[in-house]
């Protein structure tokens, strides 16, 4: 067996793993590499390791990163592999985004034993998730549910809606796509009625910056369009959480060279909300991101952007 040229890292979840196991095989196909050239390192986070409060409590954003960049840093990998909806707007000084991976499906998934989809829940109904985004979301067309925190991986959270901890919960189509595990979806809530986290459903491939052999090795694995919609998607994002801390949702869609990108900000109690839309040349993907977040800034109501509201 020859040694492993090169090292790919990815938390241990095994959605996380399903993700590394794509990418080694995408890139051993680009290649023409045999499996074992590809070795995969698992590293554990501190969002893996803090499971008994909500995500948003512990800091959100960087908790599912950190310890995999550290491992770039420190030569121990060369690749590592994100959700990119988990990863920091800003990368630290050093690292880049060398490929983003063709997006899979963006929108949410409702899963309910009982239930068919959000309008048919009883009065009061209680919901699980740990995500802000689908909380307001929810709330903000069934202001009756209530919402309970809703933590763990995938796997976890399907059991304690077996286990009636909640009645309902919210899961990315993409991971349970990613999961195979797409038949426990009950409904796909469309973007329109839910508008997904920026990134939701794309993988990006982080390098260390100036690696040019890494560089080159995940440049082919790029998808284009993915990468100009998560492009615009990060950059709505970017500018509205250096300026609030409250629900945000983005979706950018690609059609030949424009790019039509759709942005939501909301109150936690999800009782107030804006909403946005741009429509530009997809190589200026960055800049309608930007454009659409400062109309947020002007126009939304100050309550929505306070600081507190989170
Ligand atoms: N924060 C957890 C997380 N990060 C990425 C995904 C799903 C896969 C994706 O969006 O690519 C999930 C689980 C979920 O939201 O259901």
């Amino acid at each position: 067996m020859q040694a492993a040229r090169i090292r790919i890292g990815t938390r241990g979840s095994p959605l996380a793993l399903a993700q590394a196991h794509e990418v080694r095989d995408r890139l051993a196909k680009a290649h023409g590499l045999p499996e074992d050239a590809i070795a995969i390192t698992i590293i554990k986070t501190t969002g893996d390791r803090v499971t008994d409060r909500p995500l948003s409590d512990i800091g959100g954003k960087g908790l599912f990163t950190k310890e995999i960049e550290d491992a770039l840093f420190a030569n121990e990998i060369d690749v590592a592999v994100h959700s990119m909806k988990d990863m920091q707007t800003a990368l630290p000084d050093g690292l880049a985004i060398g490929a983003t991976l063709p997006r899979e499906d963006p929108r949410d998934a409702f899963i309910s034993l009982k239930h068919a989809n959000i309008g048919a829940l009883p009065r009061g109904a209680v919901v699980g998730t740990s995500s802000l985004r689908r909380k307001s979301q929810v709330l903000s067309v069934r202001p009756d549910l209530s919402v309970i925190d809703f933590r763990g991986n995938v796997e976890t959270r399907l059991r304690k809606l077996k286990d009636g901890v909640a009645e309902a919960t919210f899961l990315a189509v993409a991971g349970l796509n990613r999961l195979g595990l797409a038949d426990r979806i009950t409904a796909i809530v469309p973007a329109e009625d839910m508008l997904p986290a920026a990134a939701q459903g794309a993988i990006g491939l982080e390098i260390r910056a100036g690696d040019q052999g890494a560089a080159a090795l995940v440049a082919p694995l790029n998808d284009a369009p993915t990468a100009l919609a998560v492009t615009a998607e990060r950059a709505f994002l970017a500018r509205l959480e250096g300026s609030c801390r409250t629900p945000i949702a983005g979706y950018a869609v690609i059609d030949g060279d424009r790019l039509s990108f759709r942005g939501q900000v909301l109150s936690v109690d999800g009782r107030q909300r804006y909403d946005v839309s741009r429509t530009g040349p997809s190589n200026t993907a960055h800049e309608i991101g930007l454009a659409a977040a400062d109309e947020v800034l002007s126009n939304a109501d100050p309550a929505i952007l306070a600081r507190s509201s989170a």
